[in-house]
């Protein structure tokens, strides 16, 4: 991004007491193949950033680094309140991965039943009303849509209580209403947490994300970030939004004929 394509009035995002991520030099190589090089990206404390870019160029690898599930061939990912990363992080993938056999309410609480923890049904019936579906308790996920089972799949986000979540294009498989109604909800639950998202979506990043970065080019790096003014869930026809939504486009397809 140029000066000149600076926004005009600045994010909403302001930084909070939560700890952010810091991703530094981060590399990674498979057998002699460099998938990506030197990325360096800091996600302030309660921000929400989404990461874009063409298929194939390492978001989902650069994610699951942070996640603790694969190892960098370089580079490191630390929180900034200089505690360790591990058991504090919530990862949705583009599967909502609820257990078949399991209830809704059962689905919201399963970390904590995987753990052998205590399960606290009060608190999950209140995220479960949160995204509506309180009276969908006692369902299997085989009898909810879609958007429903993403929305169970949110509240098993939130009832983890983790500071950081990591979303793999966590809408890809829903309806384009069903998806900005998702969306919407995701913006507001999610204000307290330290959020990385990955979508290929140039509207839903802009509608939903405090900053954007596209990561490009083989090895891929990250283009510099780019800030989306105003408050989240942003309304889909919002001027600034279209403005950044078609740059973002021309990087994307810029970075795609690479
Ligand atoms: N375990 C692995 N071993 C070898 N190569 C891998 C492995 N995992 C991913 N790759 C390769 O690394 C590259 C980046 O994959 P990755 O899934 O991170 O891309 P992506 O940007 O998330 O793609 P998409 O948007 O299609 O999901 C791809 O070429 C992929 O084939």
């Amino acid at each position: 991004m140029t000066d000149n394509d600076a926004p005009l009035r600045p994010s909403t995002h302001q930084p909070v007491d939560l700890p952010g991520l810091r991703i530094s030099g981060l590399g990674l190589q498979y057998g002699t193949r460099a998938i990506f090089t030197d990325l360096d990206l800091t996600v302030q404390g309660g921000e929400f950033v989404v990461l874009l870019g063409t298929s194939g160029v390492g978001k989902s690898s650069l994610l699951k680094i942070v996640a603790g599930l694969t190892r960098a061939s370089a580079g490191t990912v630390t929180a900034t309140d200089g505690l360790p990363l591990a058991g504090r992080i919530a990862y949705m993938g583009q599967q909502d991965l609820l257990y078949p056999w399991l209830t809704v309410i059962e689905n919201v609480m399963l970390g904590a039943r995987l753990r052998g923890e205590r399960q606290e049904p009060d608190r999950a019936r209140h995220l479960l009303e949160r995204v509506s579906l309180q009276d969908r308790a006692k369902a299997l996920p085989s009898e909810l849509s879609g958007g429903m089972r993403q929305r169970v799949a949110i509240a098993r986000t939130l009832y983890e209580s983790h500071p950081f979540v990591l979303m793999d294009e966590p809408f890809s498989a829903l309806d384009t209403f069903t998806r900005a109604q998702v969306q919407d909800l995701t913006a507001e639950l999610l204000q307290d947490h330290t959020v990385l998202l990955i979508t290929h979506d140039p509207l839903e990043a802009c509608r939903i994300g405090h900053r954007l970065v596209v990561l490009t080019g083989h090895p891929a790096r990250l283009g510099p970030p780019i800030e989306v003014p105003g408050p989240t869930p942003r309304a889909p026809d919002d001027e600034a939004l279209l403005h950044i939504q078609g740059h973002l486009m021309r990087i994307l397809m810029e970075g795609h004929g690479a």
